[in-house]
């Protein structure tokens, strides 16, 4: 099927076997799906779920799926399960994306996420190095933390000069509040895991390549409270404004709405990430910014554009208050902080991989909130009518 690919320097891409560590999550299960239909690679996907999986695991009617044979599901825990190593051994390439990386842990379960995301990737990092295997791992963008430029007086025109905040993997600082910040713990945590790869790279020869994501959206993002996850949990902001658009409720605008993000659709960063699987000599040692520079908006732009598509997808008009403010001690709760602003530069992943993201916000919503809808109103309706018929 996949006879005939070759890498970005024309030479012809092997099989290889990936032992992908989080495939049960949001980014793994696209990861997944783009590596089964498009490549001839194998995939042991390992996750203590697989809901989001399921149908590259399991065939919907009689037959058997194609790529049977390239996937197998390991459900384990990798914070206590000595199946990991073996699993690391069978594989030419190990990518973890395992993690707590919803802000209303961070500041709630602070604990938690430092254990997730550095003392839990430990063994991971270590079993690559000792067995040299390649390793891909997944930061974030908020290792960067805050811009220089926020520190600024509000109206220096410094602000609006780029080398104040635009990012970039080789020369910005990493800014985080103070330690009551808790917010801090899930980007300070990433911080330390990244340091020890690198040395592990410069001391012990480990080949890797570190992804920080600059908000990555689209289908299957974290849940809708209530429906597939808790009622009381706070997803990332996508699912949130999404759960709101569905219960006809206003979309709740944290601070103002005036943190600013860029968000790029998973679809086009999945085929960076391909990229970096497959050109090994080009990625290798390197730190990647992924994101899309151009789909940058406030919070309240973002509520404000979400509104109008899903009005558009469907059928039903906004409602006369579409957005509310509320505190972010109220929303979070103690400890939280905010990233102001994050525009990544590009020029590594570009010069490197030759990679451009393609999809505008718009379209990105359109698809996505089409998504949200069919997936999700129904049961929504269900889940509302219930009270009032009991
Ligand atoms: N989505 C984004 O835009 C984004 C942005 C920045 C960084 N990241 C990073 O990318 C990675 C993946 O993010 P995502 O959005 O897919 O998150 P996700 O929560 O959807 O996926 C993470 C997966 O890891 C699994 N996992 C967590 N701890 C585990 C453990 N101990 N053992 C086995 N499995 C475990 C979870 O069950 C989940 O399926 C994370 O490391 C995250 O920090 C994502
Ligand atoms: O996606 C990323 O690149 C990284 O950033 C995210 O952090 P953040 O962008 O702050 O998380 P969101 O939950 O998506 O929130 C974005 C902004 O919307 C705001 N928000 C969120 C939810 C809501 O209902 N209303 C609202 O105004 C938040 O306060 C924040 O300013 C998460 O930390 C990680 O998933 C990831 O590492």
């Amino acid at each position: 099927m996949a006879s005939g690919r070759v890498d970005l320097d024309g030479n012809p891409i092997k099989p290889i076997t990936i032992c992908m560590i989080g495939a049960g999550g949001f980014i793994g299960s696209h990861l997944c799906e783009k590596i089964l239909a498009e490549t001839p690679h194998k995939v042991l996907a390992v996750d203590v779920y697989s809901d989001k999986i399921k149908h590259l695991l399991e065939p919907s009617g009689s037959g058997s799926l194609p790529w049977a044979d390239r996937i197998q599901f390991h459900r384990l825990n990798i914070k206590n399960d000595p199946r990991l190593e073996g699993l690391i051994k069978m594989a030419d390439l190990i990518i973890n994306l395992a993690a707590i990386c919803t802000p209303a842990d961070y500041n709630t379960r602070p604990l938690d996420t430092i254990y997730s995301n550095f003392i839990d990737a430990l063994p991971v990092v270590k079993y690559c190095s000792e067995n040299s295997k390649r390793l891909i791992h997944f930061s974030t963008c908020e290792i960067y933390g805050k811009t220089i430029g926020c520190f600024l007086p509000k109206d220096s025109p410094l602000r609006q000069d780029p080398a104040y905040f635009v990012l970039k993997e080789d020369a910005s600082p990493c800014i985080f509040g103070p330690i009551e910040k808790q917010r801090w713990s899930y980007a300070c945590a990433k911080q330390l895991i990244e340091r020890l790869i690198y040395a592990e790279g410069a001391e012990n020869g480990l080949e890797f390549t570190i992804v920080r994501p600059f908000n990555w959206i689209g289908p299957r993002m974290d849940f809708i409270p209530g429906i597939d996850g808790p009622s009381e949990g706070v997803p990332r902001v996508l699912a949130c404004f999404s759960n709101n658009l569905l219960r006809r409720e206003p979309l709740k605008l944290v601070d103002g709405g005036q943190s600013q993000r860029t968000f790029v659709y998973i679809k086009d960063a999945i085929e960076a990430v391909l990229l970096m699987i497959e050109n090994p000599a080009r990625a290798n040692g390197h730190i990647f910014n992924v994101g899309n520079p151009n789909n940058e908006v406030t919070v309240r732009q973002l509520a404000e554009m979400m509104t109008q598509v899903y009005s558009k997808v469907s059928a039903e008009p906004p409602l006369d208050t579409p957005t509310i403010d509320v505190s972010s001690k109220e929303f979070y709760g103690e400890g939280y902080d905010d990233s102001d602003k994050r525009i990544p530069d590009m020029t590594i992943i570009n010069r490197q991989l030759g990679w451009n993201p393609k999809t505008s916000l718009w379209d990105l919503l359109e698809s996505t909130l089409t998504y949200q809808h069919r997936t999700y109103a129904e049961a929504i309706k269900k889940a509302i009518s219930k009270p009032a018929a009991n």
